[in-house]
């Protein structure tokens, strides 16, 4: 399998390549030059299978001959015996048709560990099988910092650099990464917000210089490996539904759109999804973008689902790409008006965009009321994000004989603030965290400087 650019200006890439890299040359995002396609045969198939069984099935496509079956299965069923669910992302039903499917039983009890524990582990062979060091730049608002830490934490080839926006992650996401005592994680606050750190993530990508010859690596969701190990939740909670006979529908909590962009692919492997729900908070760029084709910057908003606070959704262009047939030309002009401010999307590519996704967007004061809400109803305490979603799903679901899936991202226990604010008493850490809040931290404060942050990266690496 051979990796191209959305930006149509780079060299292809094979599956080793497109791992131990981030953005490409030009700027765009590495996507698979031709979608693997399952029958209904192969699917059908899956159902009632372990999730590691469906996991290598789905990913072994995109993986080629870059890693030996045996080497990945074991890798795969490693990835997934961290989680402490049997059924690693087990599917809850919250009443008729609507279930909820919890990616929140990793390490770090947000949905990002489906991804970065798996890529942790494929850097670790590849780099050890290189004899090559890298150097990890990742942008966090909250959930992708800890995940990417602790996936990536033992692989001692890797130098790992965390850029979180100072003061606007919660407490325990903060902590889940700034405890973290190894010497090869390194914690900068950035005094920005969340689109600062991934700009100069990604523009330490365009220039390495910095990092004298060393491989600069990426765990957001620009790398391609955590799309793939992304795609596998969808195809395992569909199939448990009655998909590939039943179609499904599924709402995604959504920001730089990593997550939906896997549904989206496995739909093009050939699940049949009828509906995908993009859910927003306040940070609504998504929802306008579907409902008003109202692609423009607004100034990003602190909410209490801190993680989905972006902007600029570094997927979406992989999702432009796909609607506008692949014109890479097409999509550069595209973000060429965004990144000036306004953009809108032509009139064909909307049109298939809205025949499958469908959007909402819900504030602060939503998101108390919905947890609260879901909770009378269903019994389950949702984290803020999630609770974009549950709400999104009711209000935008196509039909009610189509099961929904709503993909609850986060444990509440990570977002104590919110859930209190809810009028609940908060939700208990695992045990295995119970040292957290009171263990040192360790960070270190900069300016939203790509100058100071890159001269910090390269005084730390190893
Ligand atoms: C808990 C949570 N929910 C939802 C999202 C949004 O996911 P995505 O960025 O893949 O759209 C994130 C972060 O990305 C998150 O951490
Ligand atoms: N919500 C993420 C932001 C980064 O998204 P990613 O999926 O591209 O890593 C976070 O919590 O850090």
């Amino acid at each position: 399998m051979r990796y191209i650019s959305t930006r149509g200006d780079a060299p292809a890439l094979n599956f080793e390549e497109v791992v131990l890299t981030g953005l490409a040359p030009d700027g765009g995002l590495y996507v698979p030059e031709t979608i693997p396609q399952f029958s209904h045969d192969e699917l059908a198939a899956m159902a009632g299978l372990p999730y590691t069984e469906i996991a290598f099935r789905v990913m072994k496509p995109f993986v080629g001959g870059a890693i030996a079956e045996d080497d990945f299965r074991r890798i795969v069923e490693d990835t997934y015996a961290t989680f402490k669910h049997d059924a690693v992302v087990p599917l809850k039903q919250l009443s008729h048709n609507h279930h909820l499917l919890e990616l929140f039983h990793g390490p770090t009890l947000a949905f990002k560990d489906v991804a970065l524990q798996l890529l942790g582990r494929l850097l670790d062979h590849f780099l050890a099988r290189r004899g090559e060091r890298g150097v990890i730049m990742g942008a966090t608002s909250g959930d992708t910092g800890s995940a990417a830490i602790e996936g990536c934490r033992a692989c001692d080839q890797l130098d790992i650099f965390i850029l979180h926006p100072h003061e606007r992650v919660s407490a325990v996401q903060r902590r889940q990464m700034t405890t973290v005592d190894a010497p090869n994680v390194h914690n900068i606050a950035i005094q920005g917000d969340f689109d600062d750190a991934q700009a100069m993530v990604k523009a330490s990508f365009a220039d390495q210089s910095f990092l004298q010859g060393r491989r600069l690596i990426a765990v957001n969701s620009i790398n391609w490996a955590r799309i793939m190990a992304q795609i596998v939740y969808y195809v395992a909670s569909a199939v448990a539904l009655g998909a590939p006979h039943r179609e499904v529908a599924f709402t995604v909590p959504s920001a730089n759109f990593g997550n939906l962009f896997a549904g989206y692919m496995a739909r093009r492997m050939g699940l049949p999804v009828k509906q995908f729900v993009i859910a927003t908070n306040a940070n609504d760029i998504l929802h306008r973008t579907i409902a008003d084709n109202d692609f423009s910057r607004r100034a990003l908003q602190a909410t209490l689902a801190p993680s989905m606070d972006i902007v600029v959704s570094s997927n979406f262009e992989r999702l432009l790409f796909e609607a506008y047939g692949r014109d890479s030309v097409a999509v550069r002009d595209l973000l060429g008006r965004f990144a000036e401010g306004r953009a809108a999307i032509d009139d064909a590519p909307l049109a298939q965009l809205r025949s499958l996704f469908s959007s909402y967007s819900v504030d602060d004061e939503t998101i108390l009321e919905v947890i609260r809400e879901a909770h009378a109803h269903t019994g389950e305490l949702l984290d803020p994000h999630t609770a974009t979603g549950y709400r999104a799903a009711m209000r935008c679901r196509a039909d009610a004989t189509t099961p929904m899936i709503t993909l609850a991202t986060a444990h509440p226990a990570k977002f104590e603030d919110a859930i209190v604010r809810a009028g609940f008493p908060g939700a208990p850490l695992p045990e295995a965290m119970a040292d957290l809040m009171s263990a040192p931290e360790r960070f270190e404060v900069l300016p939203a400087e790509l100058a100071e942050v890159q001269a910090y990266v390269a005084a730390k690496r190893r």
